[in-house]
């Protein structure tokens, strides 16, 4: 229940632990996990590799369960795959035999939907692929695909989109456009936006909160705001409140990883 006057949360994870049944035994990936995302907020999620940031991704997109706790959009817990949750993966996933128009109407012939013309227009324009309807995936590069992946999981107008690394495939320069890109579509849309991301960076330009995940088990170790306005300018990007945050947040994963915490790190060295 919120305090009265307080905004319900877009989406909200509650408690959510997650225990993988595999060969060698149980795994647990996340213990515990707490943190909401509030309406129109980017929220990227960061953490050491394999802490499990995909599986909690997962688990607010429905497409798996959780061993305990909960997740909620809206206050209304997610039992399943959600229309009003879209997902962009690593891979963009677009159907080799179909062009990219028939990609993008995948969805709408699923849900037996008539697709939204203006919508889907106005989104390829957005993106930058006008004109390249006919063409098949292979025709495209990385970044055109994903750009494809990006239309096609916000064509049918989800209000959260979940985003599981989606430019972690692509060259440095691609991955900055991209970003651009996202930073653009939200200023557009103001979906609510979860990222997942191994740049710091990447997460910085984006979110307006930078979530730490600790190695595994994945608990929320720490949340970072962001306090910088947007557009996030090159200058902004290379100011010396983004350079010290960068690095705060980076202590947060090594140090957690090594067992240092930030604040012995800072320590200095005390002679005996
Ligand atoms: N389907 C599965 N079955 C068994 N174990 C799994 C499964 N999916 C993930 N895991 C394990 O759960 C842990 C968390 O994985 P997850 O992919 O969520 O982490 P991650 O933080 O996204 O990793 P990365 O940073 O490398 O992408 C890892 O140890 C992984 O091997």
């Amino acid at each position: 229940m919120n305090a009265p006057g307080a905004v319900t949360p877009k989406l909200r994870v509650d408690g959510a632990t997650k225990v993988y049944q595999t060969a060698s035994g149980d795994l647990l990936a996340l213990e515990d996990c707490t943190m909401a995302v509030q309406p129109n907020e980017i929220v990227s999620i960061v953490g050491p590799s394999g802490c499990g940031k995909t599986t909690l991704l997962w688990s607010m997109s429905g497409l798996h369960g959780l061993t305990a706790g909960q997740v909620l959009l809206d206050n209304q817990p997610i039992t399943g795959p959600h229309p009003d949750i879209g997902i962009v993966f690593q891979e963009a996933n677009l159907l080799p035999w179909r062009n990219l128009e028939a990609n993008i109407r995948f969805p709408f012939e699923i849900k037996h939907q008539q697709i939204d013309r203006v919508w889907v227009d106005h989104l390829l324009n957005r993106v930058g692929l006008e004109g390249f309807g006919k063409k098949y995936p292979r025709e495209l590069s990385g970044g055109m695909q994903q750009r494809a992946a990006i239309v096609r999981a916000l064509s049918l107008k989800p209000s959260v989109l979940l985003m599981d690394e989606p430019f972690g495939a692509l060259d440095s320069f691609t991955r900055e456009e991209m970003n651009r890109l996202v930073e653009e579509i939200w200023m557009d849309t103001h979906t609510t936006i979860v990222f997942i991301t191994h740049s710091i960076e990447e997460a910085i330009l984006l979110s307006d909160r930078v979530v730490v995940l600790s190695a595994r088990p994945g608990r929320v170790a720490r949340v970072f705001d962001v306090p910088f306005e947007r557009p996030r300018s090159l200058d902004v990007m290379a100011s010396k409140e983004v350079f010290d945050l960068t690095n705060a947040i980076k202590e947060e994963i090594v140090g957690r990883r090594t067992g240092i915490t930030t604040t012995e790190k800072r320590q200095p060295a005390v002679a005996s």
